[in-house]
């Protein structure tokens, strides 16, 4: 396996990760350091445990029944399956963004509102109405809905939608944002905006990406880990990845001889 994405520092690094659903085995001993400041795309073929390795950086396992998981996964250094994390504490530092847009029945307003809320981070009414502006303007969407922000979140199209939800993320200032191909249900217009959002946030964000679309890993992430049947095969630079992989499955995958 290449090594080589052990290098620099690591905001999230797994070391021997294993995940096992029950008696099936998910995940195999995957090293992976994701850098901070930059897209990571996790890349491979159908069930080969990309997901799987995304939902555990923010412990969206615990909630599948029968899971379970070894070896290391940190956070800034800290053990993000200690038995004194708190979950929720964790899911607002590591945020998500899922396949389908997923607002709540809810107005505009209250989708951005609604973490802060939970999470006490406002004041008063106008340090409120800030977070939620400043939320909606990082996520692209102000200008589209400044005039309708008492109308309801799942009023708006599939990608309003799917931005109003990387807003909704984004308002409890998250340090890593995880996107679970974020834009498979969105039209090619909608898919551009997201791709341009995702570029604009990383510097102030660590993103990481599943997608199922290599030419959307190419354009939007600087580093990619290629997964199979469990196992990380490969991980390195994008370019690096897509002109010059290592490893004969990545080369087979990329070139389209399966997947
Ligand atoms: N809740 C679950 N219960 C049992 N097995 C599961 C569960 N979730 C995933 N798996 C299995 O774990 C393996 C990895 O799945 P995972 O969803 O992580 O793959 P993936 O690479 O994200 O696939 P896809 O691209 O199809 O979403 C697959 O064999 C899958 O069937």
């Amino acid at each position: 396996m290449n090594t080589a994405n052990t290098n620099g520092t690591a905001k999230v690094r797994s070391r021997g990760l294993e995940v096992f659903y029950g008696e099936k085995q998910a995940l195999f001993g995957v090293d992976l350091d994701i850098r901070s400041g930059e897209v990571t795309a996790l890349i491979g073929p159908s069930g080969c445990g990309k997901s799987t390795f995304l939902r555990c950086i923010n412990r969206m396992n615990d909630l599948v029944d029968g899971a379970k998981v070894n070896g290391s996964l940190t956070l800034d250094g800290d053990d993000i399956y200690h038995r004194e994390v708190d979950v929720v504490q964790l899911r607002a530092k590591v945020g998500m963004v899922f396949q389908k847009p997923n607002p709540f029945p809810k107005s505009i307003y209250d989708n951005v509102a609604y973490g802060p809320r939970i999470h006490g981070m406002a004041a008063d009414q106008a340090e409120l109405d800030e977070i939620v502006m400043t939320s909606l303007e990082k996520a692209g969407l102000l200008g589209e809905v400044k005039d309708r922000l008492q109308e309801s979140g799942t009023g708006l199209s599939g990608g309003q939608q799917q931005r109003l939800c990387i807003a909704r993320a984004i308002a409890v200032e998250p340090e890593v944002i995880l996107m679970d191909e974020p834009c498979s249900a969105l039209d090619p217009i909608a898919t551009a905006k997201v791709e341009e959002l995702i570029d604009e946030l990383r510097d102030n964000y660590t993103i990481v990406i599943v997608t199922h679309s290599m030419q959307q890993a190419a354009r939007v992430s600087q580093r990619t880990a290629f997964f199979h049947l469990g196992k990380l095969i490969e991980m390195g630079d994008t370019e690096q990845i897509f002109t010059n992989p290592q490893q004969p499955l990545t080369q087979g995958y990329i070139t389209g001889r399966f997947g």
